[in-house]
């Protein structure tokens, strides 16, 4: 099976909550709660892949320096699977904002069980929720 890279962030607020994006409708897990992020493309590092989609899907600006790495996952969906770093990052420039229609949500540590997930993300609850 193909392993695919995913790089995602936690971003954390000043009162240490973590925002959420909320998968749209159309697009596989329609609905489900996940850090922003994407696949790591061709050329590129995890922060840089990262750096992108943050100005891609939020309007938001961040710097390597500011990616700090936290956890990853690593889980087997049917058609592939999914190795994704989790960096967490509490310095960016711009608020963010919905730019591809998804919700957005700032939710405390010990709120996160309470938002769907897809299954890959459910092993990174009680890590975030430890570390924050
Ligand atoms: N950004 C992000 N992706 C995640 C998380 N958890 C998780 O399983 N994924 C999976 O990692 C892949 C991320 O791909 P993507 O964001 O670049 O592209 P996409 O949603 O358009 O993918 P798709 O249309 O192929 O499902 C998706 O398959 C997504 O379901 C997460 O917390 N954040």
């Amino acid at each position: 099976m193909k392993t695919v890279l995913v790089s995602a962030v936690a971003l954390i607020d000043p009162d240490g909550r973590v925002l959420l994006a909320q998968r749209p409708e159309g697009k596989s897990m329609a609905g489900l709660w996940e850090f922003p992020g994407g696949k790591v493309e061709q050329g590129e590092t995890p922060e840089s892949a990262l750096i992108r989609e943050l100005e891609e899907e939020l309007g938001i600006n961040t710097w390597e320096s500011c990616l700090a790495p936290l956890t990853f996952t690593s889980h087997s969906y049917d058609q592939f699977h999914l190795l994704m770093p989790l960096f967490a990052c509490r310095k960016w420039e711009g608020q963010p904002h919905p730019k591809e229609g998804q919700k957005l949500k700032w939710v405390h540590a010990k709120d996160l069980r309470e938002y769907p997930m897809p299954p890959a993300d459910i092993p990174l609850i009680p890590i975030l929720r430890d570390w924050l």
